[in-house]
């Protein structure tokens, strides 16, 4: 199977969280872009959705599936997102599209975080795909001098990107991600960053990943 195969298929699996009458937390990526297509084929059943991008929002609504802002709802069931790493504890790594400020915001409002991914994101430890940082642009290198100096940390301004809340996104390399929640809680305390793409507090409970022998179904 290829990848845009197993994202498909994970996006198709992902229906089953999905709790009629309700709206429904959707994340942002080419992973959660089949879920949105395989929801359209269930949108009479759900209220519609809570969206974590402007490329998610539009998606949906071409769908036809309403959009509520976040401010509309308190609690949603759901959330369902990809990720670009996850390791065996269901701790991620997000931000390869940019949405991470209110991919974390949307999690926040949601009972349970599941995620779709294909097996390429699964790790053991995290660190190899660059961790992506929401920053205010004018604290852009005085984060990335911080990043080298408490975790030696390579960060480079991902060229030409601004983010849906008029930020930039700083990629840093050469991470061992071994203590998540620490380097979240830490690194969420400097001035200057909005958000880092750390995502323990708000971990996966369910990872459906994509494998060549099907959906392989992880809780956590
Ligand atoms: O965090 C994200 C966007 O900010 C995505 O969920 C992550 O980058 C995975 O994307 P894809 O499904 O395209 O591999």
């Amino acid at each position: 199977m290829t990848q845009d195969e197993l994202k498909a298929l994970v996006g198709q699996a992902a229906l089953q969280y999905v709790q009629p009458g309700s709206v429904v937390g959707v994340g942002t990526g080419s992973t959660v872009n089949k879920f949105i297509d395989a929801l359209a084929t269930v949108k009479d059943t759900i209220r519609g959705a809570v969206s974590s991008s402007v490329a998610s929002t539009a998606r949906l609504q071409a769908h036809g599936i309403p959009v509520f802002d976040a401010a509309e709802v308190t609690s949603i069931p759901v959330y369902i997102d990809g990720a670009d790493e996850i390791d065996a504890a269901g701790n991620m790594v997000k931000g390869g599209g940019a949405a991470l400020t209110r991919e974390k915001i949307v999690a926040d409002l949601a009972e349970r975080f599941i995620c779709i991914a294909d097996e390429s994101k699964l790790v053991d430890v995290m660190g190899r795909f660059p961790l992506p940082v929401e920053v205010i642009p004018m604290a852009a290198a005085q984060v990335a001098r911080r990043f080298q100096a408490a975790y030696g940390g390579d960060a480079t301004l991902r060229q030409g990107v601004v983010t849906d809340n008029g930020n930039h996104i700083l990629d840093v390399r050469g991470l061992q991600i071994t203590d998540p929640l620490a380097m979240e809680t830490e690194v969420n305390q400097w001035p200057g960053v909005v958000t880092v793409g750390i995502f323990a507090r708000h971990k996966a409970r369910v990872c459906l990943l994509g494998t060549a022998s099907g959906v392989r179904t992880i809780t956590y």
